[in-house]
């Protein structure tokens, strides 16, 4: 039945007003307009119809994704798109491409490494794509390594040029997205090398296809890493590799903003402090994070919407079953995961602003607080990257037999989201970096040096570690204080304990590499908590519209009190909350399961995600989910013949030999 909501009654049970919370998720209301106005351009234009991708071939894929990049790339031009709408536009193109690398990582680079010059040259061919570029860092032998990294660049003061090589085949570059095919220019990370030293990684301009017939240019041979995970997914990406056999480049294509090779070949440091580099991760981390609140929503969109059109068991006496959200155990799973989609959207525009501050800082030569917002960044990236990969394949769990299918959107969204916890720094290896900070940061307290920002808590250390929690009744677990204090206390005792290990080793090195376990769970607890922190700091914020606030503080204490229950053994062990609290907590977590129920569809319709983007028969907005199962099951190739192709082959031989021992 076109045209039916299936999901009225639903919407028609929501407390608050689902408009405004649109805009609050959109962050403003400009914000809203502009990506509802891109989002609905994109959904009603052929070109970028995206429904048949599992069944392309590789190459079929490939080329699909070049012809969307071109279109995208005439339509802004025909529209006059302003940057921040291209870049809505590209989002809801919604497929992996070397256009994401170009601006997400090759821009980036030369904008945060290039001197005022570099970035005068290169930017203005970039930006107008006339030149097209990756980010060619990791090789096959290292990528968390960095200082690993074997590509040399030589200089030869003969010349006035760098010669880039490969000196063994674990050198070759192995993995840069937009490689394989697309790029014509890279930043390539190589050994500075000069007057015989060794100066360690730098970033060269590197280029690799001639701008004529983008053929790769001589000594450098170049292709596709190979085929990746999942069906479409992440494949309609060129992930490359790269060689060179030395490959000369000028002198003044080395990213000079931190330091330089003179004419002469003398190296020489920049004035400019090399936490400058910090910014750039800040921006690209805060990107990342803002990806998988949006990976998580469409997710749990999905999973939200199904749940309540899906029924089993429960009919009595002819009455219709069960609509498997109204079951304790799926509102278990699903809402911590719909509060979550939440918590880093907020913390995701938090982010944002600390670019933006780390920026002006930067601008006024203020660096005090950029090694703590390194830190923060790097944690929160594989804090959400983590989860939301987590998060996509329990919303696949809880979408039954049916999620299991391609079309329900979740097992593409799975294999091109899960890759987010590796790229960028593998999640692990970031929340080392955030261990060492704290470590750092608790042998710091008492010697006057005060903690910033995310660590501030910190300069608390002699109530945090001697204070007990007050809760006394489940209700007072929605009092804010009582929430931070018992995650504060978690995370500065957890940090404690570990510098405390530490300091029995004799060699720092030697404890740090033994406590690597623990080290990791402290600098998760730390992440968390400035999650839940700066959702309390969003419900501060000045917010209208009816029910609006009742609904965000619900999702709140849902993901502050999930966090609790999930991670109870530390807050026992480390004495911040006492059993007794934790079962009050459990009980505060049922009754808010209950205050959500009647709103979640309108809260996952506040994401206002098109059914065009979200490609989910399961999450379809109308919640005509089963003739719409058929629908795509009679599209399948294997569907285009009633006798299958093979049967003659094989089938009928199997058959008829079994038929003849039936006979016998
Ligand atoms: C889809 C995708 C796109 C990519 N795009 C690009 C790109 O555009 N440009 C680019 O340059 N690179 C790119 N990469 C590469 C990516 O940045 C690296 O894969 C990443 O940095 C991880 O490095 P690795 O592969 O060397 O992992 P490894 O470091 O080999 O990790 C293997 C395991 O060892 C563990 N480990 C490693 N070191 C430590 C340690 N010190 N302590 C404890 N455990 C440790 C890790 O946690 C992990 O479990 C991409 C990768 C993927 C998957």
């Amino acid at each position: 039945m076109e045209g039916v909501d299936h999901l009225a009654d639903e919407r028609n049970k929501a407390e608050f007003d689902v408009e405004v919370m649109k805009i609050v998720w959109a962050g403003s209301r400009h914000a809203f307009e502009v990506s509802d106005r891109i989002a609905r351009l994109v959904a009603s234009d052929p070109v970028f119809e995206k429904s048949n991708r599992a069944r392309l071939s590789r190459k079929e894929l490939f080329k699909s994704t070049l012809r969307k990049c071109a279109h995208a790339f005439k339509r802004i031009i025909e529209l006059r798109l302003t940057e921040e709408e291209a870049g809505r536009l590209r989002h809801f193109i919604d497929q992996p491409a070397y256009v994401d690398l170009h601006w997400g990582m090759f821009v980036p680079a030369i904008k945060g490494q290039g001197t005022e010059e570099q970035q005068k040259k290169w930017l203005s061919l970039a930006n107008k794509m006339q030149i097209i570029g990756c980010y060619a860092q990791t090789e096959l032998g290292h990528g968390s390594n960095v200082q690993g990294l074997e590509t040399t660049a030589t200089f030869d003061p003969k010349t006035d040029e760098f010669v880039i090589h490969t000196p063994t085949q674990t050198a070759s570059k192995w993995w840069p997205g937009g490689l394989g095919k697309v790029s014509t220019h890279a930043v390539v990370y190589a050994r500075l090398i000069t007057n015989g030293k060794d100066y360690g990684i730098h970033g060269f301009i590197v280029q690799l296809r001639s701008l004529e017939d983008h053929s790769p240019l001589p000594n450098i041979t170049v292709g596709d890493i190979g085929t990746k995970m999942g069906n479409g997914a992440y494949n309609s990406m060129d992930n490359g590799f790269l060689m060179f056999d030395h490959v000369r480049i000028p002198r003044d294509q080395m990213l000079m903003r931190l330091s330089k090779v003179t004419r002469d070949g003398k190296y020489v440091p920049s004035d400019v402090p090399k936490q400058l580099v910090y910014g750039t991760m800040v921006y690209v981390r805060q990107a990342i994070v803002a990806d998988a609140s949006i990976a998580l929503s469409r997710a749990v969109c999905i999973a939200t919407r199904y749940s309540a059109v899906r029924r089993q068991f429960g009919a009595h006496n002819g009455g219709i079953e069960t609509q498997v959200i109204d079951y304790k155990t799926q509102q278990n799973r699903l809402f911590p995961l719909l509060a979550s989609a939440y918590a880093f959207r907020f913390v995701g525009e938090w982010l944002k602003w600390l670019y933006t501050d780390v920026t002006e800082r930067l601008a006024a030569s203020d660096f005090a607080t950029l090694p703590e917002a390194h830190a923060c960044t790097a944690g929160l990236k594989s804090l959400t990257t983590t989860a939301t990969a987590d998060a996509i394949e329990e919303c696949r769990k809880l979408c039954g037999g049916h999620g299991y299918l391609w079309c329900s959107g979740l097992p593409e969204l799975f294999a091109v989201y899960v890759p987010a916890c590796t790229y960028e720094g593998d999640n692990v290896v970031l929340q080392l970096q955030v261990a060492r900070f704290l470590m750092k940061t608790v042998a710091q307290l008492g010697s006057g040096k005060v903690p910033v920002g995310t660590t501030a808590y910190m300069g608390r250390a002699a109530h945090l570690l001697q204070c007990r929690s007050g809760v006394q009744k489940a209700e007072d677990w929605l009092n804010p204080d009582a929430v931070l204090e018992a995650f504060e206390a978690r995370a500065l005792r957890m940090a404690v304990t570990c510098a405390k290990n530490l300091s029995k080793f004799e060699n720092q090195e030697q404890g740090f590499q033994e406590l690597l376990a623990d080290l990791v769970e402290a600098a998760i607890a730390h992440c968390q908590l400035i999650v839940v922190s700066k959702f309390i700091a969003k419900l501060e914020q000045d917010i209208g519209g009816k029910g609006v606030k009742k609904q965000l503080n619900n999702l709140c204490y849902i993901y502050a009190l999930y966090l609790l229950h999930k991670h109870l053994g530390d807050f026992l062990s480390t004495n911040s909350i006492t059993p007794k609290q934790a079962s009050l907590a459990n009980d505060q977590l049922r009754s808010l399961y209950s205050q959500v129920r009647p709103n979640a569809v309108a809260l996952v319709d506040a994401f206002n995600y098109t059914d065009h983007y979200l490609n989910s028969v399961l999450g379809r907005y109308d919640g005509n989910v089963y003739p719409k199962l058929f629908e795509e099951a009679w599209k399948d190739p294997l569907n285009d013949s009633v006798v299958p192709d093979g049967y003659h082959e094989y089938l009928r031989p199997v058959l008829k030999q079994q038929l003849r021992t039936a006979r016998l």
